[in-house]
């Protein structure tokens, strides 16, 4: 039988005092698109915190049947993921940043070659950002800042991608991009992508599935315009 992409057993996660995911278990059989949904402060952050190595957590993690290790360093072949804070400290061009995606298939002290930035070039076009490429980073709008992000994790290109809010600061044309392009990246790349999200409305168009944090016992659902309403009406009354 083939490994499902992701298999989530009795997680619980959170904080010293303060247990936020108690006992979530789901499946995702093939790359799909799972959206995360939920209240402010119903975890979402916390459960990417969680599968990301940076806070500890009880159950297993299974990605294509083996154990996710608890050690960032070690989780890296496996997933990518774009945090909601993302704060880079110097000066730097966005072609550099960009390119720094390939960091996985390179030596400590390796160079970038030639063919890496053209890699970097073309994820830029793809993005249609290709005119930032040559601007220092720090000196972007907050909306440029996250779609050089989304071109970065495009160049690691793992089986599974972690969003925490990518469209966040986006304006309405790029927010349809990006939900347009996480498709992609499932239907073109196998990848498996869970996006946190409170555009519910975006997610209309997309197939996939739908993890909302705010229920007490959270399961997979698939999306449709029947389970988007219905849960854009759970979130707009308070948190259980
Ligand atoms: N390091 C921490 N120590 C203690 N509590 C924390 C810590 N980080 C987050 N929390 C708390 O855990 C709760 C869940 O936070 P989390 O960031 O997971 O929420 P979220 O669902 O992602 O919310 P939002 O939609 O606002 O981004 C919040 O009440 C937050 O204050």
């Amino acid at each position: 039988m083939k490994d499902s992409v992701l298999e989530i057993k009795e997680l619980v996660a959170g904080y010293a005092e303060r247990v936020l995911i108690r006992n979530l278990s789901f499946l995702v059989p093939e790359p799909s698109f799972v959206a995360i949904i939920g209240h402010n402060g119903s975890g979402k952050s916390t459960f990417l915190k969680a599968l990301t190595g940076q806070i500890p957590y009880q159950g297993q993690v299974l990605v294509q049947g083996q154990r996710l290790p608890q050690r960032t360093g070690a989780i890296a072949k496996t997933l990518s993921y774009l945090p909601q804070k993302n704060n880079v400290a110097f000066p730097v061009l966005v072609r550099e940043l960009v390119v720094m995606g390939l960091f996985r298939h390179k030596k400590l002290l390796d160079h970038y070659t030639s063919a890496d930035y053209a890699q970097a070039d073309s994820v830029l076009h793809h993005l249609q950002i290709s005119h930032l490429s040559n601007r220092t980073f720090t000196d972007l709008s907050g909306g440029e800042q996250q779609l050089v992000w989304l071109a970065q994790l495009m160049l690691q290109n793992t089986p599974l991608v972690l969003l925490d809010e990518p469209t966040q600061q986006l304006d309405v044309y790029h927010k349809k991009r990006v939900f347009d392009l996480m498709a992609s990246w499932v239907k073109k790349q196998q990848q498996t992508v869970l996006c946190i999200t409170h555009d519910l409305l975006n997610l209309l168009p997309l197939q996939g599935y739908l993890l909302n944090l705010s229920h007490p016992q959270p399961t997979l659902e698939p999306l449709s315009l029947e389970t988007v309403l219905a849960h854009q009406q759970l979130l707009e009354n308070p948190l259980p």
